[in-house]
């Protein structure tokens, strides 16, 4: 079998909404599988189409062979799931959580003695077999969790944000053991908000977007598409109140602690930088006496780069960040558009001289998400919840 699941037109309506629109996907057996997409993109709604506990609306789909709407049984064998809310019996310990999974499973004794401490210890939670799941920590439940979706061999293993919430040694054990699996030969579908996480694990990553499946390739793949976009990524300086114009300069003591209210304030606090030791205490009390004024004045100057920024038709988009030492410029020029980078960098420079630093770098998978996901979706308000 050379997919684990495919997709042919799967759709799901609830009333008049559709949470999943015409999906055709494929995904390659014994393989690792991004699954990506922003909020309420309709990941969740493919996932319980493809574990059985919702029906289609129209389309078909099988997954390790069966058919989801003909033989849900069959497909339910096949596949393992472990939920974003760790779902497990508090007041039963962990052992006893996996021999319940085992006994709806219907797995015999024999199976039980060999399979239970076997998983237990490839999760490394065999140590902790005896305690109370109400007494574990998040990353121990999720541990018991896998062991559990996996007890009866399924051929396909459904992860639904399985590092959320986890610190990072945590979640690197955790990486480790889906890599594990998979070479154990199972098929895992992952999803996850975690770039990272995603293009470090996954052969293949598909991303949805309003019930639609809006990109599917590798990750370099995906990457090596969007290669027209560049990021240029400006840092200016806070600017000086001499650029401004406004006050004149002198020398005072009181400048560091006046910087630091400012900047308690959340106002661009380098205002000081022509000469930093020579503000009187009057100039420095105007400072503060008008901080409101220059920070709406130094908003201004940025917001006017930022239009004159967005009217070059090289560029696809533009986002200012206020950051403790400037504000950073991050803008999205077409790479091959002559003179893109450079025709940006000549209005920075132009309307304000204050550049700390200027980088281009190539687009990531989160870059990736972005514009795959920059659809906006409609006002949902009103939609209906329906019960399944
Ligand atoms: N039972 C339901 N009744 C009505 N609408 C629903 C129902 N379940 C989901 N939806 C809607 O379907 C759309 C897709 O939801 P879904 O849960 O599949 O998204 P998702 O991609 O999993 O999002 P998230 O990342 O937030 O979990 C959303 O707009 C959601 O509001």
């Amino acid at each position: 079998m050379k997919y684990a699941i495919e997709t042919d037109s799967l759709t799901k309506k609830y009333g008049d909404f559709l949470a999943v629109n015409d999906l055709n996907m494929k995904i390659k057996n014994k393989s690792i599988f991004g699954f990506l997409g922003p909020n309420g993109a309709g990941k969740t709604t493919t996932i319980k189409m493809l574990t059985c506990l919702i029906k289609p609306t129209s389309g078909t789909a099988t997954v390790g062979g069966y058919d989801v709407t003909k033989n849900p049984n069959e497909v339910r064998k096949k596949i393992g799931m472990v939920p974003q809310l760790v779902s497990l019996y508090k007041d039963l310990t962990a052992k006893e959580n996996v021999e319940l999974c085992a006994d709806y499973y219907g797995l015999n004794e024999d199976e039980k003695e060999e399979r239970i401490p076997e998983l237990m210890e490839l999760v490394d939670i065999k140590y902790a077999e005896d305690k109370l799941v109400k007494q574990m920590s998040g990353g121990q439940k999720q541990k018991v969790s896998v062991v559990a979706s996996l007890i009866h061999r399924p051929d396909v293993l459904f992860l639904d944000e399985p590092t959320i919430g986890l610190d990072p040694t945590t979640k690197m054990v955790l990486w480790d053991l889906i890599a594990e699996l998979n070479d154990h030969g199972h098929t895992i579908i992952l999803c996850s908000h975690d770039m990272y996480e995603v293009e470090m694990l996954c052969e293949n990553v598909g991303i949805m977007n309003l019930g639609e499946l809006a990109a599917y390739d590798t990750p370099q793949g995906l990457k090596d598409n969007l290669m027209h976009k560049n990021e240029l990524e400006v840092l200016k300086k806070m600017e000086s109140l001499s650029s401004i114009g406004e006050f004149t300069e002198k020398e005072s003591d009181e400048l560091k602690s006046i910087e630091e209210s400012l900047k308690h304030k959340s106002i661009p606090t380098a205002l000081f930088d022509k000469d930093p030791d020579n503000h009187s205490p009057e100039y420095l009390a105007e400072i503060q006496k008008h901080s409101k004024e220059i920070s709406i004045m130094i908003k201004n100057m940025n917001d006017k780069i930022l239009e004159d920024i967005k009217k070059l038709d090289v560029v696809y988009h533009v986002t200012s960040n206020q950051t403790s030492d400037g504000t950073r410029l991050t803008i999205a020029v077409d790479r091959f558009a002559e003179n893109s980078v450079s025709n940006v960098i000549a209005i920075v420079i132009k309307d304000d001289g204050n550049i700390k630093s200027i980088n281009t770098r190539d687009p990531s998978l989160e870059d990736v998400f972005v514009d795959v996901t920059s659809k906006k979706a409609v006002d949902k308000t009103n939609i209906n919840i329906i019960d399944e």
